[in-house]
């Protein structure tokens, strides 16, 4: 069965955020219309420039917030018709895991991950049954009497996400969980988070700022610009066909798609005589297996240089991406459009150079 035929673990419907104004402050909408599911197994990112409304919307998910307009359903429970009681029992179900970790320093990493235990009035021998299998599974069983400043930043997220394990949810909520950390640990920490997704069948959704993230760990990506979702799909899909400007922009910092700096500076919206296009190549799956170069040379009959190039996965899928620069007259820009349509080529002109 595929996620995407399960009932979502969570879905925006018409879901509005509006700030009154408050002191100097206007009234602000932080989203703005927002329909939107996340499957049942999923791990979903959702991407936007800083401001767009990433932690607003995650925050309506665990009623930090309420919709000023529409619904929030986390597992078909509407989170806006929660009294107090309520919120605790769906805030059991939803774990959360942070940027700067939130370990009490005063409290070992034991007593760290207990705490939503006892906040849930566990008693101590089921505590001390759920705790130990808990750091085991974050590969900390060996700390669990040591103390947060005591630990690597890495190590104080394994504890976060142990801790935000504890009550077993079916939802894991990660605000930025990564940013803190440097790329090794960033990627073991995503290893954890595919594991316990893998394992333990719990829908992560995450913000990120990270595209590399994303890219490494996601099934699924929503991309949030001025409080509206203005694109989303299969993070393969996404990534490798972006349509909105907003994503381009944001995938645009991704090794393989940033152009030379020089290049990128003097790219120019039209061609004058003599330029020559600089145009993306991507194509995946058995079109990665032929020759295109070569091809692509012979069919333009003119000059093609290759100015960037990767070949990568994502969600171990292959896809390549080729950026090539050929002279931009009619005769050649047609011919090289002809190839591009007989090869199912996606393509995209990134403007022109002398
Ligand atoms: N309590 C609040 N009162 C007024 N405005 C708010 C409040 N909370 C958030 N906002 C505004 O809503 C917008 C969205 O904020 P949000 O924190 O959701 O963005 P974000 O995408 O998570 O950004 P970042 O990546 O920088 O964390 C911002 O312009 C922010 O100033």
């Amino acid at each position: 069965m595929t996620t995407s035929s399960l009932s979502p673990m969570v879905s925006f419907t018409g879901v509005s955020k509006h700030f009154p104004a408050s002191g100097s402050g206007a009234a602000f909408t932080a989203l703005d219309g927002i329909d939107y599911s996340v499957a049942k197994g999923s791990i979903t990112g959702i991407i936007g420039r800083s401001g767009a409304g990433k932690s607003t919307l995650i925050r309506l998910v665990n009623g930090l917030e309420h919709a000023s307009n529409g619904k929030v359903l986390v597992d078909g429970v509407d989170v806006g018709a929660l009294d107090e009681a309520g919120l605790r029992t769906l805030r059991r179900s939803i774990g959360m895991i942070f940027q700067h970790f939130n370990l009490l320093s005063s409290r070992t990493v034991f007593d760290n991950v207990a705490l939503p235990l006892e906040i849930a009035g566990v008693g101590k021998a089921a505590i001390e049954k759920r705790v130990r299998p808990l750091l085991d599974l974050v590969g900390l069983d060996d700390k669990h009497a040591r103390y947060p400043s005591e630990l690597s930043g890495g190590q104080k997220q394994r504890i976060g996400i142990a801790r935000a394990l504890a009550t077993e949810p079916k939802l894991l909520l990660s605000d930025e969980a990564t940013s803190a950390l440097d790329p090794e640990t960033t990627q073991s920490i995503l290893d954890l988070l595919k594991t316990i997704n893998a394992d333990l069948g719990l829908t992560v959704l995450l913000i990120t700022h990270e595209m590399e993230v994303v890219k490494a760990v996601t099934s699924d990506v929503a991309v949030i610009d001025r409080g509206r979702i203005v694109e989303s799909g299969r993070t393969f899909d996404v990534f490798t066909q972006p349509s909105h400007e907003t994503t381009r922009a944001l995938l645009s910092g991704l090794p393989g798609s940033k152009l030379p700096e020089a290049l990128a500076r003097n790219l120019k919206q039209s061609p004058s005589a003599g330029d020559r296009a600089v145009v993306r190549l991507t194509f995946f799956g058995a079109t990665a297996e032929r020759p295109l170069v070569s091809q692509l040379i012979s069919s333009v009959g003119t000059e093609v240089n290759i100015i960037a190039g990767t070949i990568d996965e994502i969600g171990g899928e292959p896809y390549g991406s080729l950026v090539v620069a050929y002279a931009a007259t009619p005769e050649t820009s047609g011919r090289a459009e002809r190839f591009f349509a007989e090869n199912g080529l996606v393509t995209e002109v990134l403007g022109y150079v002398a």
